[in-house]
C-alpha cells in the first residue's frame, strides 16, 4: 500500500516561541493555522520547502509545558554544509551539541539542536 510521510505532530506549550524556532532554526513556512476555539486547541503546520513534509504543532490552551518522557529521540533535517549550519545556529543563541558522529567514520555527520518545548532535532550532513 503505498503511502508518504506528510506531518509530525507535537504539543507544544508556547506556540508564537515555537513557531519562531521553526521558521528561524530550520526555514520552515507557516502553511496552515486551524483554531478551535470550542475544542481550546490550535493546529499550526510548518512546511519544509524542498520534501514537502511538515511540523504540526499542536496548542492547548492553558495546558502546562510537556514531560517528553523517555521515548522521543529527535526529527532530522538534511543540510550540505553542516559545519556552516552548525555555526549559524550557535550565533542565534540556540542550544546546540557538538558535531558528533557514529563509530563507523571519524567525520562528523550531526549534531542535535532543541528546540523551546525540549524536543531534539537532528542536523545531518546530507550524503
Ligand atoms: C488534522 C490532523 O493532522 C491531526 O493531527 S488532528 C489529531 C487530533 N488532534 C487534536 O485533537 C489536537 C488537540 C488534542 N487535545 C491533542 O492534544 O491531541 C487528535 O486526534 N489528537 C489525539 C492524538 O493522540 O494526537
Ligand atoms: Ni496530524
Amino acid at each position: 500500500m503505498k503511502m508518504k510521510a506528510i506531518h509530525t505532530c507535537i504539543r507544544v506549550y508556547d506556540l508564537e516561541k515555537s513557531i519562531e524556532f521553526y521558521e528561524k532554526a530550520l526555514g520552515l513556512k507557516v502553511r496552515e493555522r486551524k483554531d478551535y476555539p470550542e475544542d481550546k486547541f490550535s493546529l499550526v503546520y510548518l512546511g519544509d520547502e524542498e520534501s514537502g513534509h511538515e511540523i504540526e504543532l499542536t496548542y492547548n490552551v492553558g495546558h502546562e509545558p510537556y514531560d517528553l518522557g523517555n521515548g522521543y529521540s529527535h526529527i532530522a533535517y538534511e543540510v550540505e554544509d553542516l559545519e556552516k549550519a552548525h555555526e549559524e545556529h550557535k550565533k542565534m543563541g540556540y542550544k546546540v551539541t557538538e558535531l558528533s558522529g557514529l563509530s563507523d567514520s571519524n567525520i562528523p555527520k550531526f549534531y542535535f539542536i532543541t528546540d523551546p518545548d525540549g524536543y531534539d532535532i537532528e542536523i545531518v550532513r546530507k550524503k
